[in-house]
């Protein structure tokens, strides 16, 4: 199966997360999204609220839309959750599905600091979504790579890694830090998380000090 990894933090969990994934998958025609919290992420400050409760929130979100399903890999494992480790162990896992890694314009911007960047072209593809503020430009470490790797939609290989796809999502102009600050000051940001989602944050008494 073709199966589409979000791996975040997801602190918490909102709709910039949810609709730019649903988008791709119907865009790509993936099997499946697999949401990913990580533990101890490598590259931010630790997360306000703690990895159970970041996972029962994406839980929720995989209890109530059908496309998505919660992996706990990294949530389960100690020490910085490095993709390079991750990707290693489902490949091993699933040898039978072949994986997509959905990161943002901001993110791959930043992916030769990532732990063994290169080797996680042997373990995936990646599928790149724009996100405002944010553009390729060609003196850019990573630049030269998105070039060569680059795949038309639609035009899949016989390769089971190593291709990057672009896909252009609607924008979706939410961030956890946003969500945070907001749930701080007592509003509840109901356009940006899910009613559920709202429903765990204030009964758990989250972020309620500024972060
Ligand atoms: N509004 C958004 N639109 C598109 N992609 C997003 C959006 N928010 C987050 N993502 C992507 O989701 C992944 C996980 O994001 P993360 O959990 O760190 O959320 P965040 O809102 O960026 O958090 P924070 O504000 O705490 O930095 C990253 O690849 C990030 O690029
Ligand atoms: O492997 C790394 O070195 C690495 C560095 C930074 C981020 N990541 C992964 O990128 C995803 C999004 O991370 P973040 O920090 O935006 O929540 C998440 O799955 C992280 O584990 C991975």
């Amino acid at each position: 199966m073709r199966i589409g990894i979000l791996g975040g933090t997801f602190d918490p969990i909102h709709f910039g997360h949810i609709r730019p994934a649903l988008e791709i998958k119907s865009l790509l025609g993936l099997d499946s999204i697999w949401l990913m919290p990580n533990h101890i992420p490598p590259h931010k400050a630790s997360p306000l609220v703690n990895t159970k409760q970041r996972l029962a929130m994406v839980e929720l979100v995989c209890q109530e839309y059908k496309e998505f399903k919660l992996c706990d890999i990294e949530a389960r494992r100690s020490g910085p959750s490095y993709l390079f480790t991750t990707l290693e162990e489902l490949n091993k896992i699933y040898p039978e599905h072949e994986f997509f890694f959905l990161i943002g314009t901001d993110s791959l911007v930043s992916l030769p600091s990532w732990y063994h960047w290169q080797s996680l072209f042997n373990l995936c593809h990646f599928v790149v979504s724009t996100r405002k503020g944010w553009r390729l430009t060609s003196d850019m470490p990573i630049f030269k790579e998105y070039e060569q790797r680059l795949t038309t939609l639609g035009q899949f290989k016989s390769q089971k890694s190593g291709l990057i796809f672009q896909v252009d999502i609607t924008p979706q102009a939410y961030s956890s830090t946003q969500i945070r600050q907001q749930v701080s000051q007592g509003l509840s940001p109901s356009d940006a998380v899910p009613r559920q989602v709202l429903k765990f944050i204030a009964e758990k008494n989250l972020y309620q000090t500024p972060a």
